[in-house]
């Protein structure tokens, strides 16, 4: 099979991540008799200092033209740290999402056997954890009304949803609901927000559609803490933008680092897949951030992008050897030996 993916690696560790995961699939590619055609763009601060914009028109036809995005991470602390900035790499990750239509990002968050005394959570709290966000990715606060009023002494941001917006993430989470074990949350905070009554009539009203799927509704700040309490007592979680951005952060913890996590964001025309960390400034340049997040969200890539179960198998498993047999990065190492970001790659192309 022919793949055509754009690439997209954008800024500070992204570009190091982003080498391992294309190693990585092209090894698998080559393994199972297929054929990569990469196709580098340029995103975030990079983009806005090669040509002034953070996410360029060329960048979006070749995102539109390929079969899949592979995406590394955008920000830059030059930005981070000059709130009047006008042009910023974020808008980029949000223009994007929003002109290829990404609107549902699942982010699951699982435990590995070899990792389980890396979180800082108790080992017979996270044993098994194995629960997956459906976060809804190009509405809410993200991309309401703002601004500044009373001479830049009050500002505003908006959070609006629209009803089919919600069925659409729903369906989603009750789709995934149903391939899993038939457990759903909806996550809100509808004793307060108008926006979260709305989720919650509307997921409501769909539950008539899927009978078999057990909902439950519940506030986010419980949830934030349920989820380090009792992680397993959660499946499938479906919620609004910022909600999910901030309670994926916070699961990260329970499977012992954030250079870890995968994610997919869905469309209806196109999908992209990207890990949930961010660009590391810190780390940047120096080969230490872990490329598991990446190399994973390859994996999710060949899994739901192209249907190649076997191809994304093979990745997964090559990741669980790499953490038994303790080649990891300096995130993971605890006293270890830490590799290298590309020592780490290297070990999983050799060892597939
Ligand atoms: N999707 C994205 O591109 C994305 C996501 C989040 C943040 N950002 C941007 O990234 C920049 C830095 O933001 P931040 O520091 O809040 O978040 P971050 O995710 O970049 O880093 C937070 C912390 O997580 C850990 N971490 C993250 N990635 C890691 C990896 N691969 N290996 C090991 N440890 C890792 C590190 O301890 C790091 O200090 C900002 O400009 C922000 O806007 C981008
Ligand atoms: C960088 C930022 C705009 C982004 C978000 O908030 O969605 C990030 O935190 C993420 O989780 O991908
Ligand atoms: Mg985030």
């Amino acid at each position: 099979m022919k793949l055509n993916i754009a690439l997209l690696a954008g800024d500070g560790i992204g570009p190091e991540v982003i080498d391992q995961a294309v190693k990585v699939s092209d090894a698998v590619a080559a393994k199972f008799n297929h054929e990569i055609n990469w196709v580098s763009a340029l995103t975030g601060a990079a983009a806005i200092d090669a040509v002034g914009e953070p996410y360029p028109d060329e960048t979006h036809q070749a995102c539109m033209a390929a079969d899949a995005v592979l995406f590394g991470a955008i920000g830059h602390p030059r930005f981070d740290n000059d709130p009047s900035a006008k042009v910023r790499p974020e808008q980029g990750l949000l223009k994007m999402r929003q002109e290829l239509g990404l609107f549902a990002n699942v982010r699951p968050t699982f435990t590995f056997p070899s990792l389980i005394d890396n979180s800082p959570l108790k080992k017979e709290r996270i044993e098994g954890t194995d629960l997956v966000f459906l976060r809804e990715l190009t509405g809410g606060i993200y991309f309401g009304k703002r601004g500044r009023e009373d001479n830049g002494e009050t500002a505003f941001d908006t959070c609006t949803y629209t009803r089919n917006e919600v069925k659409r993430l729903a369906k989603k989470g009750f789709e995934m609901a149903m391939q899993r074990s038939k457990k759903l949350c909806c996550v809100d905070k509808a004793n307060v927000l108008e926006t979260s009554r709305l989720w919650r009539e509307t997921v409501q009203a769909m539950e008539k559609e899927y009978p078999e799927v057990e909902v439950s509704y519940e506030f986010v700040d419980a949830v934030a803490m349920r989820l380090v309490q009792w992680p397993n007592s959660y499946d499938v979680l479906i919620t609004e933008n910022l909600f999910g951005d901030i309670l994926t952060d916070e699961a990260s913890v329970i499977s012992g680092s954030m250079g870890l996590m995968p994610s997919a964001s869905l469309g209806e025309q196109t999908s992209l897949f990207e890990p949930i960390h961010g660009s590391y400034p810190q780390a940047a340049g120096k080969d230490i951030a872990n490329p598991l997040a990446t190399v994973l969200s390859a994996a999710m890539m060949f899994e739901t992008a192209f249907n190649l179960n076997k191809e994304a198998e093979a990745i997964k498993a090559v990741v669980n050897k790499s953490l038994a047999e303790g080649i990891v990065t300096e995130d993971l190492a605890n006293g270890r030996k830490a590799y290298k970001t590309s020592e780490v790659g290297d070990w999983l192309v050799e060892n597939l």
